[in-house]
Formats: structure tokens, C-alpha cells, sequence
């Protein structure tokens, strides 16, 4: 069977470590094009295993393609990834870290994780009023009884958040006080989050309509620097959610599941996140209560519009939230100067 969508998808990952997962997963991603985000040290060489078509970026490539914009650009943090989001110029990106493996379903088949996605990104989301067989779009199910007939064609997707088995993904505490616990439940289903409610956004097998969303997902200033770390994904999630119920889009949740093999240290995670857990108690709030005015009519208007408000709202918090208004302005500027048509040559250092 042809690959679903080929020419369409960039997967992006970010890697601190190794790439040998890859092998893992070459019967699903061998036809796509990768885009691989060295963290940390740029001399380190790091083997993509054979026959996988890629373009690399280290952070000296970083550095040199964005110059003064490379500091909304995080270091020593999964958040790096957004580069990856930057330079691509595909319709869909499927992001995914490098500790997480095939998943079997229940009947012991290995699960197609990228099929899935995009099956859920190229069928409609219900944003505005909950399917209680889920999906409605799936073989199989359809819109309840009851259900009103004026919101049955469903709105554009432009998030589907998959899950992990295994090693779930939990906060520093949470890993601390359950050390042993592993996710073995796998629940057979996909739903829309409705409009005007949040979730924790997991990067870990993400993906997303560029297109529509991508210039809402990025993950921030995080790590190195910086007084927070491992809230990337969590940043991103909030402001595109924010983004996609202000613009009529849909988030997607639940299928597909991969399996995570490796727990990060829950003490070097609690030192990265610890002021985020107590920031995420304000956060919250200002997101689940920012208002975007109609004139915001595209993702990056949506963005800048944030932007404005988080340094307004977050910035008494701390002067970490000024920082990071001031990147998010500076994603936006770095996204229009690679998203314009004429503009895209960004010459990796590797490529096959
Ligand atoms: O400094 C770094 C640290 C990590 N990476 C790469 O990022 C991904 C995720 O890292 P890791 O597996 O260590 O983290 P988890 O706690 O298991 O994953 C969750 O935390 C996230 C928030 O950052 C992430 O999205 C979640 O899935 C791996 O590919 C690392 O190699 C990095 O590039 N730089
Ligand atoms: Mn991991």
C-alpha cells in the first residue's frame, strides 16, 4: 500500500540522545522525510541509521540560519523541536522524542502511529458539542441520537494528541511518589476537546495541520538559561488550544498510542520544572480566560495577539514571562520570514 500522505508530512525529533529508535520504526517512517534536532553538543556526531531521507540541525545550524532570532530558540530542552516546525514545509508535522517504540494493539498488531494521525487530521472535529461514541467519523461509529444535525459536518482538525503506553507522562512529583507505575490500559477510542477546555499537551507523539496551527506551536524558552524547563509542550498546548477554538479548529485526543520506554530522572525533571508547577496555577487561569478579538483571523494574528497579553497578564508573575512574550514575538517574526513564499532555502549541515 502507498504511504499515506507522503509528500505531505515532516517528522520532527528532537534528540539529546541517540537515533537508533529509528530501526524501530523504519516500516512506518522509511518512505517520510525527517527533520532531526541535535540538542546539546554540536561537535557530537550522531548516526541516523541508513535509509531514512533527513536534513539535521545542530545548534551551530541553529544559530547560523536564524542569527539574532536563534534565541527564541531553546537549548538543553526537548523545546528545540520547534525549529524543526520552523523550517519545514509541509502540510502536517508529526513530532515524536527518541525513548518511544512501535505499540501493539490488542490483538498484538504492530499500530501504524502516523496513519492514525493522519486519519484523525484529515477527518472533521466536533469542538461544540461532545459524540458520546467518540469519534463519529470512525468506521464503525456515527453521530448519536440526538445529536443536532447543524453540527454533524464538524470543523477543521488541526491538533491530534496521541498517548503512550508503558511509561506514562507524568510531572516530577508524580513520578516521584510512583516510581513503578506503567500505563497498560489502552483505551480504543478518539475524541474531539471541547471548545473552551485546556489539557496537557504531550509532545512526546504529537502532530498537527501546519497549515492551520503552526505558528501557535511554539514551545517556548526553556532549558539552558532559562528558569524553567519542561514546559514546552505545556506552553504550546495551552496557546494553541487557545488558538484553534478562537479560529474554529479542532484538537483531537486518545489514538494512537506508541510505547515509551524511558523514564526521564524524576529529580533532575523536578529541578527543570519546579517553578512551573507552581506558575502553572496562574498560567491556567490567564488562558482559560484570554480573549482573542475578531480581527485575529489566522494563527499568527492569534499569536502576536498572545503574545501581547501573556506579557501583560504573566509578566508581574515574573520577569521570565517579559522573556518570553518578547520570543514568541520573535517565533512570529522567524515564522513569516521562513513561511513566505521565495524565502525557504535553509541549508542543513547533513542531508540525505
Ligand atoms: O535537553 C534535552 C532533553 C531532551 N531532549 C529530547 O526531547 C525528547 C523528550 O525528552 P525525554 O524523553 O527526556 O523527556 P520525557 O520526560 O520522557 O518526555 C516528556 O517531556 C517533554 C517535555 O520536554 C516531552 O515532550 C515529553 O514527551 C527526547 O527526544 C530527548 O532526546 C532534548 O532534545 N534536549
Ligand atoms: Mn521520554
Amino acid at each position: 500500500m502507498a504511504p499515506i500522505l507522503k509528500g505531505e508530512v515532516d517528522i520532527v525529533i528532537p534528540t539529546i540522545r541517540s537515533l537508533d529508535f529509528l530501526e524501530n520504526w523504519r516500516p512506518f517512517f522509511e518512505p517520510y522525510h525527517l527533520i532531526i534536532i541535535q540538542d546539546g553538543d554540536p561537535t557530537k556526531v550522531i548516526k541516523v541509521p541508513e535509509g531514512f531521507d533527513y536534513e539535521l540541525y545542530n545548534r551551530n545550524d541553529i544559530n547560523r540560519i536564524l542569527g539574532p532570532k536563534a534565541n527564541c530558540i531553546s537549548f538543553k530542552d526537548g523545546a528545540c523541536r520547534c525549529f524543526g516546525f520552523l523550517v519545514s514545509k509541509k502540510k502536517f508535522i508529526y513530532t515524536i522524542d527518541d525513548d518511544c517504540f512501535v505499540a501493539k494493539d490488542p490483538t498484538g498488531k504492530d499500530i501504524d502511529a502516523l496513519a492514525q494521525h493522519l486519519e484523525n487530521l484529515t477527518k472533521p472535529s466536533t469542538p461544540y458539542f461532545f459524540n458520546t461514541l467518540y469519534d463519529p467519523y470512525r468506521e464503525g461509529a456515527d453521530f448519536v441520537r440526538g445529536y443536532p444535525f447543524s453540527l454533524r459536518a464538524g470543523v477543521p482538525t488541526a491538533v491530534s494528541h496521541g498517548l503512550w503506553l508503558n511509561i506514562p507522562d507524568y510531572d516530577a512529583p508524580t513520578q516521584l511518589v510512583k516510581p513503578l507505575e506503567r500505563n497498560k490500559t489502552y483505551v480504543d477510542a478518539v475524541m474531539t476537546i471541547p471548545k473552551g477546555t485546556l489539557y496537557p499537551m504531550c509532545a512526546m507523539n504529537l502532530a498537527f495541520n501546519r497549515e492551520l496551527v503552526g505558528p501557535a506551536m511554539y514551545f517556548g524558552i526553556m532549558g539552558d538559561g532559562q528558569p524553567i524547563g519542561r514546559y514546552d509542550d505545556m506552553w504550546a498546548g495551552w496557546c494553541s488550544k487557545v488558538v484553534c477554538d478562537h479560529l474554529g479548529y479542532g484538537v483531537k485526543t486518545g489514538l494512537p498510542y506508541l510505547w515509551h520506554s524511558k523514564a526521564s530522572n524524576p529529580f533532575a525533571n523536578l529541578k527543570k520544572e519546579f517553578k512551573g508547577l507552581f506558575w502553572q496555577e496562574e498560567m491556567i487561569p490567564f488562558f482559560q480566560s484570554v480573549t482573542l478579538p475578531k480581527e485575529c483571523t489566522n494563527a499568527q494574528q492569534c499569536y502576536l495577539e498572545l503574545a501581547k497579553q501573556a506579557k501583560e497578564k504573566l509578566g508581574p508573575i515574573d520577569p521570565y514571562f517579559h522573556n518570553l512574550a518578547d520570543a514568541m514575538v520573535t517565533w512570529i517574526e522567524a515564522w513569516e520570514e521562513f513561511n513566505t513564499p521565495a524565502k525557504s532555502n535553509t541549508n542543513s549541515s547533513e542531508s540525505a
